[in-house]
């Protein structure tokens, strides 16, 4: 497991591109047959990449009980995740076995207890990225098929930022305590995400890039919205954001992104967004 502490941001503007990248970026979160995990103290989210092939992967096996206090993952804990590969993928908990296809979302509430995660494809690996925040009432898990999504269609080509926004972890899709997540896909054409930008003081962002082609990258855009600095971003590359920073990239091609937040609220459209003639 890597964690990762919280940065004020009066000391994050003086960093440099290597401390930068160490802080908010995990280049490493997908490995083979593995539970790879990044625990962040920024509102202590915990982002995990699950790679199983054939072979059940079980969740606790890769968690230390004593980093978190408690005697299983989700004792005190939600999470959702997204399956971004091509292979089918079985999730099983104590009562319960999903199965997600490509983009299809799961909601796991508190206290699903013997999770374990395997590919249904023979030939390829499976790739599933997910966010857990802390939780303290449990709500039904519900798995939450890609065209169950809330779609929201934003940009135009002209600006170069036509995208599809895809709800899945939403107050008006399924209940959580705070996790909010989905993914957005650029169009052909279309590079930047989320400019005009914002920042959302009540709640952290992650941003997990992929269908990033190979020699393309995103320069994603981080900092106070007065301090901005970027981050070179490849394929299945992890962002975090504090709450104090604005989230927002701009691709060599187009590319897509999973999103999630957790903090105050779930009021996904309050965001504070900054003027362009304020934005340096
Ligand atoms: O607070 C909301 C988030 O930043 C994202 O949902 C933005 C996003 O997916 C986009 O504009 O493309
Ligand atoms: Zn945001």
């Amino acid at each position: 497991m890597f964690t990762n502490y919280n940065s004020n941001p009066k000391d994050a503007k003086h960093y440099d591109t290597t401390r930068l990248r160490s802080e908010f970026l995990s280049e490493e979160l997908f490995n083979k047959e593995k539970i790879t995990l990044l625990y962040s103290h920024i509102d202590r989210v915990v982002a995990l990449g699950i790679c199983p092939n054939t072979t059940p992967l079980a969740l606790n096996s890769f968690i230390d009980n004593d980093v978190f206090g408690t005697q299983h993952f989700l004792e005190r804990r939600e999470m959702g995740m997204v399956n971004l590969g091509k292979s089918n993928i079985e999730v099983k908990t104590s009562s319960h076995t999903y199965i997600l296809e490509h983009l299809d979302a799961l909601y796991l509430g508190m206290g699903e207890t013997n999770v374990t995660f395997r590919s249904l494809d023979e030939e390829h690996e499976a790739t599933l990225y997910s966010l857990s925040a802390p939780a303290h009432c449990s709500y039904p898990s519900k798995r939450i098929a890609r065209d169950e999504a809330r779609v929201v269609e934003l940009g135009s080509n002209e600006s170069a930022n036509q995208r599809v926004i895809n709800q899945y972890l939403h107050p008006d899709v399924l209940p959580t305590c705070q996790l909010c997540m989905g993914v957005t896909h650029l169009c052909p054409g279309s590079v930047w995400n989320t400019m005009p930008a914002h920042t959302h003081e009540r709640r952290m962002e992650a941003y997990l890039y992929f269908n990033i082609k190979p020699d393309n990258v995103v320069f994603h855009f981080m900092g106070e919205p007065q301090e901005t600095r970027h981050i070179v971003v490849r394929n299945k590359q992890l962002v975090l954001s504090p709450s104090w920073s604005i989230h927002s990239g701009c691709g060599t091609s187009n590319y897509s992104f999973i999103w999630g937040m957790l903090g105050e609220n779930q009021t996904f459209d309050d965001m504070d967004f900054i003027e362009m003639s304020a934005i340096r």
